[in-house]
């Protein structure tokens, strides 16, 4: 089985070119593949697909290394277009993607040729309890919302990029807790479909620094919906302006919040290596 290793920022993905035919049990198969010790290592399985909807060119899955089906994922959507075109299976720069968080759209910022960021329409942030979801009675919004977990409180704000987001506000994001409290957080029982876990601490009003937890797949060294989440609890919070900076171990995203309600993305997708999966 032919595969291609990319990442962003070091989120890193295996992607399948499926658009002749889908792979049997890709749950299962992201369990083997992204295994680091017997695998190929890494923090999910993007399936490239044709779509069957009008509005959309392609269908992306991507399925964490425990094997569940997240709705989105922000780096991995910048790496999905760069291999399309790349590969000539596109010759459009502007892509409407199927996932399971809607029609998400990828712009391909192109330099002499070759891709050098993907700007990423992501969409409206849902800000709803129910949206998010979260237990609960139902509110517009989930901003400081005081937590208990392992005897400790915490306020929490929480938002949903199409997948679930709990953002904690740190002072310092190198010391905070991310192995310790984010798989708890992760599985708290307020939030029936998990969630993940952003540690951020605000620099200054144009730039975040992120540490994350992700749903199913534990430490990461980034996470684009995660930083689009982050973005916009900050901006609910007063912490910053429309427009930020957020450093990630992995490097940089730029994130904005504008006036459309919807959120934008910049950020690279590198190519690592191709192989041959023998399974
Ligand atoms: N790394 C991703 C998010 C991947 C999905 C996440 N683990 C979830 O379960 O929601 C990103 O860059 O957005």
């Amino acid at each position: 089985m032919k595969f291609t290793k990319m990442h962003g920022l070091g989120n890193d993905f295996i992607l399948l070119n499926c658009l002749g035919g889908t792979v049997d049990n890709p749950s299962q198969l992201a369990q083997e593949m992204c295994d680091r010790n017997f695998g190929i290592g890494a923090d999910g399985l993007v399936l490239v697909l044709p779509s069957e909807i009008e509005e959309a060119d392609f269908r992306m899955r991507i399925f964490n290394p425990d094997g569940s089906e997240p709705e989105m994922c922000g780096n991995a959507i910048r790496c999905f277009a760069k291999y399309l075109y790349e590969r000539d299976l596109t010759t459009k720069t502007n892509l409407n993607v199927e996932t399971l968080a809607g029609i998400i759209k990828p712009k391909l910022i192109l330099e002499d040729g070759a891709v050098k960021l993907v700007k990423v329409d992501m969409g409206q942030p849902r800000l709803k309890r129910s949206e998010i979801p979260m237990k609960g009675e139902e509110s517009e919004e989930v901003v400081k919302e005081p937590v208990e977990v392992a005897g400790e409180k915490f306020e929490v704000t929480c938002v949903s990029m199409g997948n679930p987001h709990c953002v904690i506000f740190v002072d310092d994001a190198d010391e905070a807790p991310v192995r310790e409290l984010g798989p708890k957080i992760e599985t708290h029982d307020l939030f029936p479909e998990d969630i993940n876990v952003e540690f951020i601490e605000v620099v200054n009003e144009e730039e975040l620094e992120m540490r994350v937890w992700e749903r199913g797949a534990g430490v990461t060294l980034a996470c684009g919906t995660g930083a689009c989440g982050s973005t916009v609890a900050a901006i609910l919070n007063d912490l910053t302006k429309q427009k930020v900076t957020v450093h990630l171990l992995g490097g940089d995203l730029v994130i904005e919040w504008a006036d459309d309600d919807h959120v934008y993305m910049s950020g690279p997708a590198t190519e690592v290596f191709t192989g041959d999966y023998l399974n």
